[in-house]
């Protein structure tokens, strides 16, 4: 009998049936099963299966992959096996590998005195109708090369260093006449089993369904803006597209610029891992480029952000990287030229090492959130999104809400498109988009949900929420107004009560907000943003207020109003009629209203292809009916919103605020508006 297998180990001395065994005894022979150094030598059949089993279910636990350790074993300090174990071992875990229809790739090798040892990437063979998502956030300031580097990476072909390859991207015309892109866009990366790429453009076009029916793990980018201008859509990128990663792109000549920190304090609010991308490496003098990663890890050791960063150099430290990313508060750094291709190779592999952090919630009821709407010629009404938990199979009846009166109405599935190709189901943590039946395209929006009934949903105008305030020229008080996000929510509230008479910049408040336009679905713990121009606050949805109890507020809000007018008060101005505007639901009005500037590229459309998709009516978060965005008329840019202040006085002013952060950037107006 081999040494190994005298081991005092229940788990090894008896096989392991399966099918005989309840699911507590199974739990408590998974939790007692080790693998020991030498077990993969010449195991024996019994042996084999158990270790088959073992490699099962952590491939299912990864969503498809799993890291294995050869040499490495729970039995002996000393790691290593002598070169004929060594390559005996290797040759189990493919023959292992072989059995669960996976391969088995070599990450990295370490020799030394005691022997070798290994560590392999199992992942389960391209399977035509599935694969794994990752979701990687791009973002960085305006000219970082974001748009280059993922037309590179995508396209397989070198940059010129004047944005030849991010042309195969912008979908705009103002985008490619500017070079800018405008809004949130999706590029798709696969990866067979063998961690290669799977992209072949054909005349620089994408076919996406061929690179998913190819690929075992697809990594979808979520190209955002880097102008402060697209702000708006960068933060709704964040959160309602939930991405697994954020990928911090900077320019090494330019340096943490601009919207840098913003972004990158975005992506520390919302817990998105981040990792940094430094381009630009080949047309930077090398001082600069110390100056830019010396800032850099100046930034992400602040106790602001409290990351370790470090620095990749080879593929060694690709794979320590990418396998403690999630877990250690680690923060990769790669230096890239998109020009000469250096180090573009570290990068993909370790693109091709992350996995999805959404954990396994098959059983859950299912929860789909809906971050974009379409009509289709032929098809119908369409709505993307990312499927949060359960799974959602074609011809479910899911509950689609809340409407404009705060209801939920059944909705049938009709077809499910993952990344433009057709499938039966989706599950947590995927995007797909659905073909809707018997519903008027006017009645979807972004931000509504589909859930399953058992969930019993409901809608609320009011939530609680804890909130820190990043940034504010001046003070917030109740009444104010700014854009709330929570997932792919995007609405203006209005703060109406909170526990501090008013919040300056570094504080901390628990708030009570008020949807203006119409009722939302939210879950407490949510992460929210609160933002209006550079104004910014991070935190978690606390409490949801249900319909009935805001219904109450309401009433009570418009009783106060109409005492007030009665009293002869003629300063019910802005704010009011807002407010009453959104409550009173007027619907039709409100849709009529929207008309958001940008719509999205719709990647995840259930048609092929881009061409086919209407987008007429998109919601525009600044259309609300109290809308105090104010333009500066010397740069035609939008600054930040008025800030409405109530005074006792009578009348309205306006004050223009300097600002002393950012020398480059307008005046802050403020509107002061009485009642
Ligand atoms: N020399 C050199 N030029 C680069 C590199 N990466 C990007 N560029 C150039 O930098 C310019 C800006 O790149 P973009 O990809 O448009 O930048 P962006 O970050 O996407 O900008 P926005 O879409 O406006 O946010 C283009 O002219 C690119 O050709 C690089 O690694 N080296």
């Amino acid at each position: 009998m081999a040494e190994h297998e005298k081991q005092d180990l229940p788990s090894l001395q008896s096989p392991i049936k399966e099918e005989k065994l309840d699911s507590p005894q199974q739990e408590r022979l998974r939790e007692n099963f080790v693998i020991l150094k030498n077990m993969l030598i010449s195991p024996d059949d019994i042996v084999f299966d158990q270790l088959r089993s073992h490699l099962q279910e952590k491939i299912c636990d990864g969503n498809g992959e799993t890291l294995f350790e050869v040499g490495v074993g729970a039995d002996d300090s000393v790691c290593g096996l002598q070169e004929e174990e060594y390559d005996a071992s290797v040759a189990t875990l493919k023959s292992l590998a072989d059995t669960l229809e996976a391969d088995c790739v070599l990450l990295r090798e370490k020799k030394s005195k005691t022997g070798t040892q290994g560590q392999f990437l199992v992942r389960k063979k391209a399977d035509a109708e599935d694969f794994m998502e990752v979701r990687v956030a791009v973002v960085g300031n305006v000219d970082a090369g974001k748009s280059t580097l993922l037309g590179v990476l995508t396209h397989g072909e070198l940059d010129n260093g004047r944005g030849t390859a991010r042309m195969k991207l912008f979908r705009h015309k103002h985008e490619m006449e500017t070079g800018r892109t405008s809004s949130v866009g999706n590029d798709i990366l696969g990866f067979d089993s063998q961690g290669k790429v799977v992209n072949k453009p054909d005349h620089g076009h994408l076919d996406w369904v061929k690179i998913c029916e190819a690929s075992s793990k697809v990594i979808t980018f979520i190209d955002l803006a880097g102008h402060e201008r697209y702000l708006k859509t960068t933060v709704f990128g964040m959160t309602g597209h939930l991405p697994d990663f954020t990928m911090l792109m900077v320019g090494a000549n330019a340096g943490v610029v601009g919207m840098t920190k913003e972004h990158l304090g975005l992506a520390l609010a919302l817990n998105v891992p981040v990792f940094v991308i430094v381009t630009k490496i080949d047309m930077c003098p090398p001082n600069v480029l110390q100056d830019t990663l010396k800032l850099l890890h100046k930034i992400l050791k602040s106790a602001g952000c409290r990351k370790v960063p470090l620095l990749v150099r080879n593929a060694e430290d690709v794979v320590v990287s990418a396998t403690n990313f999630v877990s250690e508060r680690l923060c990769p750094i790669f230096q890239v030229s998109n020009v000469s291709g250096d180090n573009l190779d570290l990068l993909t592999m370790f693109l091709n090492l992350l996995s999805s952090r959404t954990p396994q919630n098959d059983s859950d009821p299912a929860q789909f959130q809906i971050d974009d709407t379409y009509q289709v010629p032929g098809v119908g009404v369409v709505v993307s999104g990312t499927c949060m938990k359960g799974i959602i199979r074609v011809n479910d009846t899911l509950l689609l809400g809340p409407n404009g009166l705060g209801d939920f109405i059944p909705m049938p599935i009709k077809s499910i498109h993952r990344k433009r190709m057709p499938v039966r189901e989706v599950r947590g943590g995927q995007t797909a988009s659905f073909a809707l039946k018997k519903i008027k395209f006017h009645d979807v929006r972004k931000g509504q949900v589909l859930v399953d009934p058992s969930l019993n949903p409901s809608s609320c105008w009011e939530f609680k929420g804890e909130i820190l305030v990043l940034h504010h020229p001046t003070t917030i008080s109740t009444k104010y107004q700014a854009m709330v996000h929570v997932g792919s929510v995007r609405q203006t509230a209005s703060i109406i009560a909170m526990d501090k008479e008013c919040l300056r910049t570094g504080d901390k408040a628990i708030v009570h907000f008020r949807f203006i336009k119409h009722p939302e679905y939210l879950k407490n713990g949510l992460k929210m943003v609160f933002r209006e121009g550079r104004t910014k606050a991070v935190g978690r949805v606390l409490e949801v207020i249900p319909k009935i109890a805001s219904l109450q507020h309401q009433k009570n809000h418009k009783i106060m109003k109409m005492v007030k007018q009665a009293g002869g008060s003629d300063g019910s101005t802005t704010q009011h009629q807002g407010l009453a505007g959104g409550n009173l639901g007027g619907t039709k009005k409100q849709r009529s209203r929207r008309g958001g500037k940008h719509r999205s590229r719709g990647s995840n459309s259930a048609v092929s292809g881009n061409s086919g998709l209407h987008s007429p009516s998109k919601q525009g978060g600044t259309n609300s009916p109290v809308s105090t965005t104010v333009s500066n008329p010397i740069s035609a840019t939008p600054v930040a919103s008025g800030i409405v202040h109530t005074t006792a006085s009578g009348t309205s002013t306006s004050t223009v605020h300097p600002r002393p952060d950012n020398l480059t950037s307008p005046p802050l107006v403020t509107t002061q508006v009485s009642v």
